[in-house]
């Protein structure tokens, strides 16, 4: 109701101009009933008698009221133009601004295809009807009731007669109102499913392509496309039958009319003029009936726009701007957590009583298994969500009352799923621009170690990016990304995994970059790779969405808590700078739980079997159902492991990550694989094949039989 009123506020706005529009439509009402009433007085009183006098003038007032029409009309054309016009682009700014208010839960809730449908299809309606249905509406009303009284003017048992049939007009459409609602209702839900579709088949092509996934995409578009089909049908059905029907009715109408009139003229209870302007303005209310009834579908569809927008006028941002929000400084003395629980959905809390406190000019790290709470917890700092318990402040000021401008400025948040808009890179860099010149952007480049590959692209900095970064590399957009950030010259940093898409080159240049920024910026970093944080202030170990562990790294090792399994399971790779070559030390290799106990000289010889492979982003290493036969550790990297769950789709049961192993049971024998292993960035493995391992075996069978045995125990 909220967002009707809204409309109806815009449309009011020019007092003016409405006037205009709504005497132009009274203007217009009146002329199209009083002309028929004109023949009434042409037939008894100017043909019947042969009276020319009164013949002139009515011809005359006929002609000048029509000429004034016309104009009246010209006029309300202009006023309704211009007052639509800028209520519809007045909603669609304010639906824009909405929109961009809301937080992460609301952009999780609505998918892309379901809210641009609201953008495009239903503003279309909703503009269709503030421009050509509602003031259509309104005219046909309105002939229709002064016609009416008309009618009763001329005589009113006629009337009565009439209008006791054309009840019937309307016992049709109502009785197929609500049938006709749910199937306009179905069609729209069917073409947003659809929608969903073809946007996840054009922005995960490359993953459907990789994991074969072209025949199920197919079925299921198959049958949302039959869907569209059934649904349309049933729509088209029912639309036409609402729109028949009233028509039938009128036929009736007419024929009852004829019958009545004609008895009341024989019985000399009615002039032949009165039947004949009765008659006109009957067809031109009975018209103006149908018209009204040729609305009906088209308004039951744009009420279902209308309801879909308000819904979406209806989310409160889940993270709102306070009444009077507190301007932050450009800079702080500290930001903390205190006692802080988080939960995505009210079933489980993703962090569970936090609390930290970093000062500013502190480097500080999140490390832990995946799924600890590490970006969670950044995402809180970063206020992208507020916790359910706790608070987060900067220098003792919640963030809940904090201005959403100030903070932005203070503090930028670079995550590993970097966005880049269809624009140039200067424009990605500069953004609005306010403020920076090109060359603050080619230092900030030349810090994020991108300049150079900028410029030797043949535009430089006005290179075109496409598919939303879709066009660079992973580490490419990451530095573009880095640069944006450093271009702000951010008081807090915050870094999700930034480094994980890089090469071990371009890694090692962002960490020493970090090390020139951290005594002038607040950095917090999110990263499993904990060779990139042992400089660090203090690293926050967290375990299942509590902090466990905290202090350098020394104090970590020193503990021997999860930190230092963690880096005992990172520690013993080594990688060439350009990330091609990979080895393992025997020792790292000897702590595998499967090659337990077999001496160290023995496991020499297995060390030198394993060879680098790389992988790209999406790249699926091993595919469920299909028999292995190599085995892997994970040198640099994110893998999700993806299992098929009958009846469902695809599902991610875990991830790994640098350190992390799969697949030795292909070692022993040829079993089909029990999970999907697809990489979540660039990264880099050491395997080994089933055969060249056992030529190995062959001379030392007792490692063959440490693995089987380990392997049953595990099984
Ligand atoms: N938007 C979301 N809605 C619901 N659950 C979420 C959402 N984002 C993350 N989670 C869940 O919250 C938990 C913590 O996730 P988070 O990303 O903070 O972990 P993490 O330690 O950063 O792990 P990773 O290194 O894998 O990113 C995980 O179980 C994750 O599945």
């Amino acid at each position: 109701m909220n967002f009707i009123r809204a409309m109806l506020r815009h449309f009011i706005h020019n007092k003016l101009l409405f006037g205009v529009f709504l005497f132009s439509i009274l203007f217009e009402v009146a002329y199209a009933v009083a002309s028929p009433l004109s023949l009434k007085y042409l037939v008894d009183e100017a043909f019947t008698p042969k009276d020319y006098h009164a013949f002139l003038l009515i011809l005359g007032v006929l002609f000048s009221a029509g000429f004034f029409n016309i104009i009246a009309n010209m006029a309300g054309d202009y006023s309704l133009g211009k007052l639509s016009g800028e209520a519809v682009r007045k909603l669609r700014l304010e639906l824009f601004v909405h929109l961009q208010k809301q937080s992460l839960p609301f952009y999780q809730r609505f998918k892309v295809g379901d809210l641009v449908t609201r953008f495009a299809s239903d503003m279309t309606t909703l503009e269709r009807v503030v421009r050509i249905s509602s003031p259509f509406f309104l005219r046909e009303t309105l002939s229709v009731l002064l016609g009416l009284v008309m009618l009763f003017a001329i005589e009113w048992k006629l009337t009565l007669a009439v209008l006791a049939g054309s009840a019937l007009m309307y016992v049709g459409p109502r009785l197929l109102q609500a049938r006709a609602e749910a199937d306009n209702e179905s069609y729209k839900q069917a073409q947003e499913r659809f929608s969903n579709t073809i946007d996840e088949m054009i922005k995960g092509h490359k993953t459907i392509k990789g994991l074969h996934q072209q025949s199920s995409f197919r079925e299921r578009a198959r049958k949302q496309i039959q869907e569209l089909y059934s649904f349309g049908l049933k729509m088209h059905v029912t639309n036409s039958l609402m729109e028949r029907l009233p028509l039938t009715v009128l036929l009736v109408l007419n024929g009852i009319m004829i019958g009545f009139g004609g008895y009341l003229i024989f019985h000399d209870q009615m002039t032949i003029g009165g039947f004949m302007a009765f008659l006109t303005l009957f067809m031109s209310v009975g018209q103006s009936g149908s018209n009204l009834s040729f609305l009906i579908p088209n308004l039951i569809d744009s009420s279902i726009s209308f309801r879909r927008i308000s819904e979406v006028f209806a989310q409160k941002p889940s993270v709102p701007e306070a009444d009077d929000p507190k301007e932050l400084p450009s800079s702080f003395a500290a930001i903390g957590m205190d006692r802080v629980t988080f939960g995505y959905t009210e079933q489980a809390d993703q962090l569970k009583d936090v609390s930290l406190r970093i000062p500013a000019g502190s480097y500080v790290a999140f490390v832990g298994p995946s799924g600890s709470g590490k970006s969670t917890a950044l995402q809180l700092l970063s206020r992208f969500y507020d916790p359910k318990q706790g608070t987060v402040a900067i220098d003792g000021h919640d963030l809940r009352n904090v201005s959403e401008s100030s903070l932005r400025k203070l503090a930028v948040l670079v995550t590993q799923d970097t966005f880049l808009f269809n624009s140039t890179v200067r424009d990605n860099l500069l953004l609005d621009g306010k403020g920076f010149t090109d060359a603050d952007m080619i230092v900030a480049a030349k810090q994020a170690n991108i300049h150079n590959v900028i410029e030797s692209w043949p535009d430089g900095y006005d290179t075109q990016i496409h598919h939303e970064g879709g066009s660079l590399s992973g580490g490419e957009r990451q530095r573009i990304a880095i640069a944006r950030a450093l271009l702000r010259k951010p008081s807090l940093l915050l870094l999700d995994e930034v480094t994980s898409a890089l090469d071990p080159a371009t890694e090692a240049d962002i960490n020493a970059l970090l090390q020139q920024l951290r005594r002038h910026t607040t950095i917090i970093s999110v990263t499993h790779r904990l060779a990139s944080v042992i400089h660090a202030d203090r690293i926050h170990v967290f375990k299942e969405g509590s902090i466990v562990e905290s202090g350098t790294h020394e104090e970590l090792l020193g503990q021997n808590g999860l930190y230092g399994t963690l880096w005992e399971k990172q520690h013993g790779f080594h990688l060439s700078h350009d990330g091609l070559h990979a080895t393992v030390d025997v020792e790292r290799l000897a702590k595998l739980p499967f090659f337990e106990g077999i001496e160290l000289p023995l496991l020499d010889g297995v060390a030198a079997l394993f060879s680098t492979e790389t992988c790209k982003e999406g790249e699926t290493v091993v595919r469920e159902g299909e028999e292995g036969n190599k085995f892997y550790i994970i040198v640099r990297g994110r893998f999700e492991i993806i299992k098929h769950i009958p009846d469902e789709r695809e599902k991610r049961v875990a991830v790994l990550q640098d350190g992390d192993h799969f697949g030795e049971i292909a070692l022993l024998m040829n079993i089909p694989r029990t999970a999907t292993v697809k990489a979540m960035g660039p990264s880099v493995l050491l395997s080994v094949r089933r055969e060249a391992f056992h030529q190995m075996t062959a001379a030392h069978p007792q490692i063959l039989q440490t693995l089987e045995n380990t392997l049953k125990k595990r099984m």
